[in-house]
């Protein structure tokens, strides 16, 4: 395949302006058809039995496709979206084609035009007559196909009228230009000589509008006045047909513009280039640019002109066009590999500077195309493949709330089964509550839903009463026909009863209040305000399997050997229901009462399974008995407590300073409860310190601000979380009091000297060590957890605030003379420790005694 299509190419000619990929927006912007309208418009066909009614039906729509015709490019108006009227379309033409002699019968003249002729409206901006001018040969629109098949169908038309003319080795590699359908309006720039002299629109395809002006203005560009390139030829008289589009940036500020102005902005691109095409001004300020994809000349796009689609995209670079033509085409005569260059375009729509709706393929070689000719409204020689959203309309039934793993609310809908894509849609998401507020869904209404490959399907939004109606027609009509194809309706209601159509009876929806799974209360998340969240997390079925995790996990409690999988299996044999239970399992497992039967199988290695008696626990099982009881009997930090019980936004280093401010889980809750009562510190004055009877508010704590601090006092006023840590402590669970001087330096480590080492009472409280080298009694991780749980943190390099050098075998030189050097230098105060042993004594076993002291104190 010669194909000029890149990504970085794309990236480039765009100027690297990549679009966030809003490819569900985008297609719903200008609602693109479905996939299947072409089966909906057989089958719609099908139904009819007779000639008489068929009669009826082609005139029903030639009026409401003119009507629509009529709105559309005289006023810039949309009453269907462009699936809905592509849709009328094929119905149209599957009637005819259904019943040959009524075929041209309804097609009078407004039918088999293209557009409706005019630019001039009357909108009071617009009441301008144009001049209108004769095309020099027939301006036509193009085919749709809207999937493959439909594709493949026209290839085979093509050939077959090519048989006669090609042998068929030929006939195979017959090429198709593949280029990109650009999503604006279409003009034909007259060239005499090689210089423009007119301009024209469309119109009714036979006769166009003046159009010069807007297109010599100076926010038009890409328009050559004079065909340039040195020694390069043209045809004496010949039109230029391309695409005016408005750049998607351009449109941005334009629109911005306009809203600032109060007026309203433009719907979309096309709209946007329609506008200017209609308004009086001579100069617009709304840059417009333009990409030729066509020609013609007397007697028909006559192929001596040009050979092929690409020597004239090559003339027109030549010429002075823009390059776009013929970087973006590319050519084949293999159908998969132009659906490839289909796909790519797709997935790139948004990156490209201007809107597509699809990709054009025609054929290549020019003298071909005369042989294969055209009908009165579009040849037949090139077909649009269109981007294509499978949107359903279908009744909102009910709204589910699911509660994530994180205690997140999301609703979903619960939607009166229908087909999309293939499959059939039961449910879709509706991303948040504030969506169903906004977009105003009720349930019990019709609303659109809309699937894009494999993408979850999502409620885009309510339907609007012309969707509806066509979706009950299509109901009605499916009815009637084959029930399979009934049932694969693209733009259908899939209600079974169509008279069911919910016009009236929608019911607002409340966003709940309570968790539906555990009934505790839920918060509304200033996140960004968005997220509805039940806030008992270690109690909330739905989220205590991943709560649980978190409060075991190695930054939090550490409880090695009690990893989610075993979690879950926890939960699943009931042998806990909730995170404190964890602490109680030794007990009713283990110990001297414990209960053989009812043994977590995770963990029971039966020598007689059938028994269910006289197991053994595995080695999982003892090191997390274990891991749970050094919990137990060493304590924890508070910061690590705080940071298990797993608020939102409370991560560790927030919690590390609420530790440091509060000094005790009742101090940090009181803080907590205060916030709650007054939505915010007690007194803007107040927030150094503890010791002179102020109470430190929570906004006070460096790194808590609004959202941290509402987060913090929702968590304390859930009363499920606060009886949840009381079981979690009343088993058994110590936290480590907190030591250290006035809260306002404690973060500074220029206050730690040797000196205030030696009189902390918890000696690691707050120092940094650096380990380096191998030690034989212990695991470097093991010590790390030592060291950290007295209060110390570890770091891999050494730097001036490190305090303590642990010195094992094999230390790293470097390490040990920087240390040295530190040491030596005024002010230097890290102190060296040589083996885990002389550390252990140092260090280790000073604590120990200093944690049988503490446990004194609390009782
Ligand atoms: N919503 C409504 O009420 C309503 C009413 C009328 C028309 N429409 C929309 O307009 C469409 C019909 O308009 P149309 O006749 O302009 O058809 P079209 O826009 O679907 O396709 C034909 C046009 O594509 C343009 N085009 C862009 N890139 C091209 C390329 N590379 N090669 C050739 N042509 C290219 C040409 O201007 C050509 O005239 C409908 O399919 C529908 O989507 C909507
Ligand atoms: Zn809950």
């Amino acid at each position: 395949m010669t194909t000029t299509i890149s990504k970085t190419k794309m990236k480039k000619i765009t100027g690297g302006c990549l679009r966030a990929l809003s490819s569900l927006s985008s297609s719903s912007e200008r609602n693109l058809p479905s996939s299947n309208s072409l089966q909906v418009a057989t089958a719609f066909a099908n139904s009819i039995e007779s000639s008489s009614k068929a009669e009826k039906i082609l005139r029903d729509l030639a009026q409401k496709i003119s009507e629509s015709d009529r709105l559309y490019y005289d006023e810039a108006k949309e009453t269907l979206t462009d699936g809905e009227y592509d849709l009328l379309r094929m119905k149209f033409e599957a009637v005819e084609r259904k019943f040959e002699e009524l075929r041209g019968k309804f097609d009078d003249g407004m039918y088999s035009r293209v557009g409706s002729g005019r630019l001039a409206s009357s909108s009071s901006n617009s009441s301008f007559e144009y001049k209108k001018y004769k095309h020099l040969s027939p301006m036509q629109s193009l085919k749709n196909a809207f999937n493959a098949d439909e594709v493949r169908e026209f290839d085979e038309r093509v050939r077959k009228s090519l048989v006669e003319v090609l042998p068929a080795a030929a006939l195979q590699k017959v090429e198709y230009c593949a280029e990109l359908k650009i999503d604006g309006v279409s003009a034909s720039l007259r060239y005499e000589n090689g210089k423009l002299v007119r301009a024209l629109s469309r119109g009714d395809g036979e006769f166009g509008e003046d159009i010069t002006r807007h297109v010599l203005s100076s926010s038009c560009r890409d328009v050559p006045r004079e065909l340039g390139g040195e020694g390069s030829s043209y045809p004496e008289v010949f039109e230029i047909r391309g695409e005016v589009y408005v750049e998607e940036d351009a449109l941005e500020k334009v629109n911005e513009r306009k809203s600032a102005n109060g007026e309203t902005p433009f719907k979309n691109a096309r709209n946007a280039a329609a506008g200017v095409m209609r308004m009086k001004e001579q100069n617009v300020d709304v840059p417009l640019s333009f990409i030729p994809h066509g020609w013609g000349t007397e007697g028909g796009d006559r192929a001596e002109l040009f050979e092929t689609q690409i020597e004239f995209y090559e003339k027109c670079q030549k010429w002075g066009f823009s390059d776009l033509c013929l970087t973006r085409s590319a050519i084949s005569s293999d159908l998969n590999e132009l659906f490839a260059f289909h796909a790519k375009t797709y997935d790139l729509r948004d990156t490209l500077s201007h809107k597509i709706d699809g990709v054009v393929y025609k054929i290549n070689e020019t003298r071909l195309r005369d042989r294969i000719g055209s009908d009165s409204r579009a040849p037949k020689w090139a077909i649009a493949h269109k981007f294509v959203a499978d949107v359903a309309i279908t009744t909102l039934k009910s709204i589910e709330v699911q509660v994530g793993r994180t205690g997140v609310l999301t609703p979903v809908a619960i939607l009166e089964p229908c087909e999309l894509n293939g499959a059939t849609i039961r449910r879709a998401t509706l991303h948040n509550f504030f969506e169903i507020e906004r977009k105003k869904i009720q349930i019990g209404q019709d609303v659109v839903v809309e699937r894009a490959g494999d993408v979850i399907p999502k409620i885009i939004r309510v339907a609007t009463d012309a969707e509806r109606i066509t979706s009950e027609e299509n109901a009605k009509e499916a009815s009637s026909s084959s029930s399979s194809l009934g049932a694969a309706l693209g733009l259908s209601s899939s209600s079974s009863t169509s008279s069911s159509l919910n016009l009236g009876g929608a019911s607002a929806y409340a966003a709940p209040m309570l968790c539906p799974c555990c009934n505790s209360l839920v918060s509304r998340d200033a996140e960004d305000g968005m997220v509805i969240r039940c806030n008992a997390g270690l109690k909330c079925p739905a989220q205590r399997t991943a709560r649980t995790t978190h409060f075991a996990s190695k930054k939090a409690l550490d409880i090695r050997g009690l990893a989610e999988k075993q979690i879950e299996k926890l939960f699943e044999t009931n042998a806990i229901e909730r995170t404190s239970d964890i602490f109680t399992l030794e007990e009713r497992f283990y110990g001297p009462n414990r209960n053989e039967e009812e043994m977590p199988p995770v963990w029971a290695r039966y020598e007689n399974p059938a028994q269910k008696k006289k197991h053994e626990f595995t080695k999982n099982a003892l090191n997390m008995f274990a891991a749970i009881n050094d919990v137990k009997t060493n304590g924890v930090q508070l910061a690590k407590f705080i940071y298990a019980l797993g608020i939102p936004f409370v991560g560790e280093a927030t919690a590390k300073e609420l530790a440091k401010t509060y000094k005790s889980l009742d101090k940090f809750k009181e803080a907590a409860e205060r916030y709650h009562e007054t939505g915010s510190r007690a007194d803007e004055e107040s927030d150094v310190d503890e010791k002179n009877g102020i109470k430190i508010s929570l906004e006070a704590v460096e790194g808590v601000g609004d959202i941290v601090a509402k987060s913090i006092a929702n968590f304390w006023s859930e009363p499920n979380n606060a009886n949840e840590v009381k079981r979690i402590l009343d088993n058994g669970v110590k936290i480590l009091p907190v030591f250290g001087g006035d809260v306002s330096s404690s973060s500074s480590s220029s206050s730690r000297t040797n000196n205030n080492i030696n009189n902390n009472n918890n000696k690691l409280s707050n120092l940094k060590v650096c380990i380096t080298g191998t030690f034989t009694s212990k695991s470097r991780s093991e010590i790390q957890r030592d060291i950290e749980r007295l209060g110390g943190s570890v770091s891999n390099a050494l730097a001036k605030s490190t305090d303590i050098l642990l010195i094992g075998e094999n230390p790293g030189k470097s390490k040990l003379e920087k240390a040295r050097e530190i040491a030596k230098s005024k002010g230097g105060r890290i102190v060296l420790v040589e083996g885990f042993e002389q550390f252990q004594k140092d260090w280790l076993t000073t604590m120990e005694e200093d944690r049988d002291d503490d446990d004194d104190r609390e009782e």
